[in-house]
């Protein structure tokens, strides 16, 4: 472009010039300043005489260019933070030997207090569900945030009880907003991101740079109508592909709650990280498709609407909200809605979803109709035959569930990565309990311990988090090898059992191989899946009454209620070859949260279940 590049304008007859500064103002709308942009005026004059004048192919280049540089930029960093990464590693490496030549140096009557001091000599993990579990693990340092020398661990500054009292106030509710997380459900492309990404802009939180900045990236790749779902599918394959892979998390403000949201893929592969969303969800938000065959599609056998649905309940979630989305497909037909809302409503009933829980309500996401706002207007015919609440009115009354606060601490890690300021962070979602900064907690599985340095939610910095937060953690003394995910962090002196084994009482869902006594599955529990199998069959199960119909049952069928024994597989047998790593759990009459298992055998969800009794626990072996 150099070569091209105009001088000044110069050479240009009043009509280019007149084109000229019409064009630079209509990019620097788009754009924003040169200070928002770092565009600077000279740089879009450039690409206008370019592309004579044409603002759209110049808009393009720009952006284009712009992403050039800066991913120029994020090579250059990472090298940077690579070899800064060698050279501390190296002067660890030179502590190390130091310190190992010239002795231990465990403190007076330390115990375990080498951890505590943050001593950097940690012992590789001797297992290989750790260390493979690493790879998981996102530990890329973002841009400019370098990790400082190791400061001193922070102590306790507010007493417990206090932390109680406060705590106890506001789950009550007064003054503030209630807080409730949300799992966003529903069908591969029934438009999930598409209803979210709008519903945070007809809030006010994503603004009109960010959204036109969407629009103008995802019609540049063909994919115009995922734009406004861009929103929360923030990775290149989930643009690309159209699909929402992992969970995204946001967080929006109704008049009188706080919600935060989980947008979960729909797609069946994965369904792993559905299910680790929704176990971190109070509530759900069912969206279905209502254009003719798409609703049927999701809600037959092999659809994703009925599993979300039976997945979520299986894991406590009581209260579901179903939009029925994309009613523009089918001109807004009253009737349409209605036949989808009488579908569903004895499948939520079968499911467990109490009739007072269990709300529709009539949206077209892509227009915005009925979400926040009921003066759209495109939504007239829909305002022809409902008066109702908007998605917004039913968000706004959503109920937050009991919490445990008085429970030992449970915090189920479900992503571990590089903190922003320091050290290791994990999120996830507080079970029960409660966490301070300065407090030191047990990883478990493990021997290990680690300090809360500091807690974030939503880029607030607090104190102390309670029983059904949605918070990071970060963390200090640890190394992050000790971190995984599906790792529970208690306090020191109330851990969790580690089970190898388990009776659970389980609901078989529409199977159609029977489950047999042996039988291999994949066994979920919050954001960790392992290998097990079915090893006994105890009992079979009157499903209302709990009551026993049969002992010892050759098989379990599609519907059955029963009583099984669980063993992690491997842990029957006694080499150290099938060894497995334990996990932790906790029966459900102790921690509903920490209680509640699914059970998949072949990409299919089988049963869901709640623990019964540790019968192995590889704490107390
Ligand atoms: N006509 C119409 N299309 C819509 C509407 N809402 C979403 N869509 C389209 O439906 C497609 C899928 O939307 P997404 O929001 O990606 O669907 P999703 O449910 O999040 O998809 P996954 O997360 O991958 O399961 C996109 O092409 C959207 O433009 C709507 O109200 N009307």
């Amino acid at each position: 472009m150099d070569d091209e590049a105009m001088d000044d304008g110069e050479d240009l007859s009043p009509e280019d010039l007149e084109q000229l500064t019409q064009g630079l103002e209509q990019i620097r709308a788009t754009v924003g300043s040169e200070a928002e942009s770092g565009m600077t005026d000279k740089d879009i004059k450039d690409a206008l005489y370019h592309y004579y004048f044409d603002i759209q192919q110049s808009l393009n280049w720009l952006l284009e260019e712009q992403a050039r540089k800066h991913a120029a930029q994020e090579r250059r960093a990472a090298r940077e933070r690579e070899k800064a990464q060698k050279l501390a590693m190296q002067k660890k490496a030179a502590e190390v030997n130091a310190r190992l030549s010239s002795g231990p140096t465990r403190k007076k009557g330390a115990g375990s207090s080498d951890k505590a001091a943050g001593t950097p000599i940690s012992k590789p993990a001797p297992d290989t569900q750790q260390q493979l579990d690493i790879s998981a693990l996102n530990l890329d340092t973002p841009e400019g945030t370098e990790t400082p020398p190791d400061e001193p661990p922070p102590k306790i500054t507010i007493a417990r009880e206090k932390v109680l009292e406060e705590a106890r106030k506001a789950l009550e509710g007064t003054g503030d907003k209630k807080g409730v997380s949300l799992v966003v459900i529903g069908h591969v492309d029934a438009g999930k991101s598409t209803l979210m990404g709008r519903l945070l802009y007809e809030l006010g939180r994503l603004d009109e740079k960010k959204r036109i900045a969407n629009e103008r990236a995802s019609s540049k790749i063909g994919k115009s109508s995922f734009s406004w779902a861009w929103e929360f599918d923030g990775t290149t394959e989930e643009r690309e592909r159209g699909i929402t892979m992992d969970v995204a998390l946001q967080a929006m403000e109704t008049p009188h709650r706080h919600i935060t949201i989980l947008d979960a893929p729909g797609h069946k592969d994965f369904i792993p990280n559905m299910i680790s969303g929704a176990s971190q969800a109070d509530c759900a938000l069912l969206v279905v498709d209502a254009a003719t065959g798409e609703f049927e599609a999701g809600f037959d056998r092999g659809g994703q609407t009925r599993e979300h649905l039976l997945l979520v309940r299986s894991l406590g979630v009581g209260q579901v909200i179903v939009a029925v989305n994309k009613l523009d497909q089918v001109k807004w037909e009253q009737d349409r809605y209605e036949e989808i809302c009488s579908l569903l409503r004895p499948f939520l009933i079968h499911s467990g979803f109490q009739p007072s829980k269990t709300t529709f309500v009539p949206v077209g996401a892509m227009a915005g109709i009925n979400l926040a706002h009921r003066d759209n207007p495109e939504a007239t015919p829909l305002k022809a035959w409902y008066g109702g609440p908007t998605l917004v009115d039913l968000l706004d009354k959503l109920e937050p569930p009991t919490r445990d606060i008085i429970a030992p601490l449970r915090f189920p890690i479900s992503n571990v990565f590089k903190g922003r300021s320091s050290g290791t962070a994990v999120s996830g979602r507080v079970c029960s309990g409660l966490v301070q900064v300065g407090e030191r907690l047990r990883i478990l599985p493990g021997d290990e311990s680690a300090i809360v340095r500091s807690i974030e939610a939503e880029e607030d910095s607090l104190q102390w988090a309670a029983a059904g937060s949605n918070v990071t953690l970060y963390l200090t003394a640890v190394d992050p090898v000790h971190l995984n995910i599906g790792s529970v962090l208690c306090p020191l002196t109330d851990i969790i059992p580690l089970a190898t084994s388990f009776t659970a009482r389980i609901i078989v869902f529409d199977i159609q191989v029977p489950i047999t006594a042996g039988a291999s599955v994949e066994l979920f529990h919050h954001s960790r899946d392992v290998p097990a199998s079915i090893s006994r069959l105890l009992a079979t199960l009157d499903r209302a009454s709990g009551a026993i119909i049969k002992k010892n049952p050759r098989v379990l069928t599609k519907s059955a209620s029963a009583e099984v024994q669980i063993s992690l597989r491997g842990s029957t047998y006694s080499s150290t070859s099938s060894r497995v790593q334990p996990i932790p759990l906790e029966p459900f009459g102790t921690n509903k949260e920490m209680g509640r298992i699914l059970i998949r055998r072949g990409g299919e969800t089988v049963a869901a279940g709640i623990v019964l009794e540790v019968t192995e626990n590889a704490n107390t072996n």
